[in-house]
Order: structure tokens, then sequence, then C-alpha cells
């Protein structure tokens, strides 16, 4: 196949930087016989150093040209599809275990693939990605941060979330114009029983007006709902523990 040329509109930015490839690869660190899904394998920078670690697992590639080369490679099933349509509940019974999913995603879409992946939870053992630093310091954020935000309540409540390290735009071709990191997410055993459409709804209402107290979002929001309950108002959103938004969607249901 002639060289490959960079489809901005797939997101494509290739690794090539070997060192942190392997780093990559150590911080999966996958186990023959684990259920492995790599999203965006592109070119293979990634691929190909797995697969010298396991026989075999499954790739996602939209990219037709790209998906066409690596189905030549052993090991791989390669599945063409745009990964927001993957039904990852049936490739896990398929596979008859939960999936380890991993991948240097493309940035374009990368809160989508999080809120998709967010549907299939229960079938997931944990997920390693590439993403845009800045998306990486906001799903890891503590309280009272600058960065805590609707994204990091919306995945903590379900994942353990930890930023694994820096990669500078140096390591790919074509660089992004931003700084990456590596995330790593390992849904918790027991999560708390949540309707998380309201959990949205409340985090929404409570970080509409970030700078100011939480009576005059919250608050508002709260009593349109004819809720009587307590719940500390004088504070701003970021200062607002995951546990206290997932205690109070949960009180709100049960109301
Ligand atoms: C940032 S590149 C990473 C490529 C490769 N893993 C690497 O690290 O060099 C993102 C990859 O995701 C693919 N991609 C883009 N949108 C996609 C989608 N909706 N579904 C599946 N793959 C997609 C692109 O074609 C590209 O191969």
């Amino acid at each position: 196949m002639a060289q490959h040329i960079a489809r901005k509109r797939f997101g494509q930015h290739f690794l090539t930087d070997v060192h942190i490839i392997e780093s990559i690869c150590d911080a999966i660190d996958p186990q023959a016989g684990e259920a492995l899904v790599e999203i965006g394998p592109g070119l293979g920078a990634m691929t190909f150093p797995l697969l010298n670690r396991i026989p075999a697992f499954s790739v996602v590639e939209l990219d037709r040209d790209l998906a066409a080369k690596l189905r030549k490679r052993e090991g791989l099933e390669v599945i063409e599809s745009d990964v927001l349509k993957v039904d990852f509940a049936a490739l896990a019974a398929a596979k008859g275990q939960k999936l380890r999913v991993v991948g240097n995603l493309p940035y374009n879409i990368s809160t989508p693939i999080l809120f998709h992946l967010l549907g299939f939870v229960d079938q997931v053992e944990d997920q390693h990605f590439m993403l845009q630093k800045e998306v990486v310091d906001r799903m890891a954020a503590s309280p009272g941060c600058k960065d805590y935000g609707r994204l990091t309540v919306m995945l903590q409540w379900r994942y353990a979330i930890e930023s694994v390290f820096d990669v500078p735009p140096e390591a790919f071709d074509p660089p992004p114009r931003v700084m990456s990191a590596i995330v790593r997410m390992q849904p918790y055993a027991k999560p708390p029983a949540l309707d998380v459409k309201l959990l949205g709804e409340l985090v929404a209402a409570a970080f509409s007006q970030r700078r100011k107290l939480l009576r005059h979002s919250l608050g508002v929001w709260l009593t349109a709902q004819g809720f009587s309950g307590q719940f500390d108002l004088q504070r701003r959103a970021e200062e607002v523990p995951v546990a206290e938004y997932v205690a109070l969607a949960q009180a709100l249901s049960q109301a």
C-alpha cells in the first residue's frame, strides 16, 4: 500500500516515539487470554508492540484503508466500524469475559467515546487511553481545583481515574497542537445505584455558574424539583465531592 496520508477528519495523529509506545504497553500490561480491544489502531503503532506481548486481540478502526492493512496481520480481529456504533456488550459476550479497552483516541470525538463506553461499564475490566492532557486533567481532578467539573463527576462516580503520564506533541506524526496524557480508568466493583440521567441534570445545574455559590444555580434547580432535604448551598460547585453529588441524586430519586 502507498504511504498513508493522515486524515484530519479521523483525528489521525500517529505515535512514533518508541519509548513512549513501550511505556504505554507497560502501563496496560496485557496478559495472554485477556480480552483486549484497541480503538483506532491506525498504522499499528501500539497494535504491533501489543501483539508482541499477547497473541490475539480485537481492534476497531473506521478508516477503510487502515482496516484493510491491519487485516493482513495474524492475531487481529479487525472490526471496521465507527466505535460509537460498536456494541461492546456483544463483544464481551462473544469473548466470554470483561474487556480491557485501550487506544490512542481520535481527540475530536474523545468525550462521546468515553460516554459511549460508560454505557457498557459493566462489561469492562479497565480502560487505558491517550487523550488531550486538558481532558485527562478534568477526568482525574480533585474537588477544589479548577479542572474539577461536570466531566469529573460524570466519570468519577463510576471509575477510579488516574493520570498515568504526559506525552508531548513531538511523540506523534503529524504532531497534535496540544499536550496529551495517558489515563487509566478502572470501574468500581460496587458502584452506587444511581439514576445517571438525573445526576447529569443535577451536575449541569450545579456547574452552570461555577463562580457563584450553589444557591444561585443548583439551589434554584432543587427548588424546581420540589427538593425539601438538606444540602449545603453556601459552596461553589467545584467544592462538592463526587460522593455528595451522588448522594443528592439518590435522595432526589427516592423523594
Ligand atoms: C490518534 S489516531 C491513533 C492511531 C494509532 N493508534 C497510533 O497511536 O498511532 C486515531 C485513530 O482512530 C481512528 N478513528 C477515528 N475516528 C474513529 C471512529 N469513529 N471509530 C473508530 N476509529 C476511529 C483513526 O482512523 C485513527 O487510526
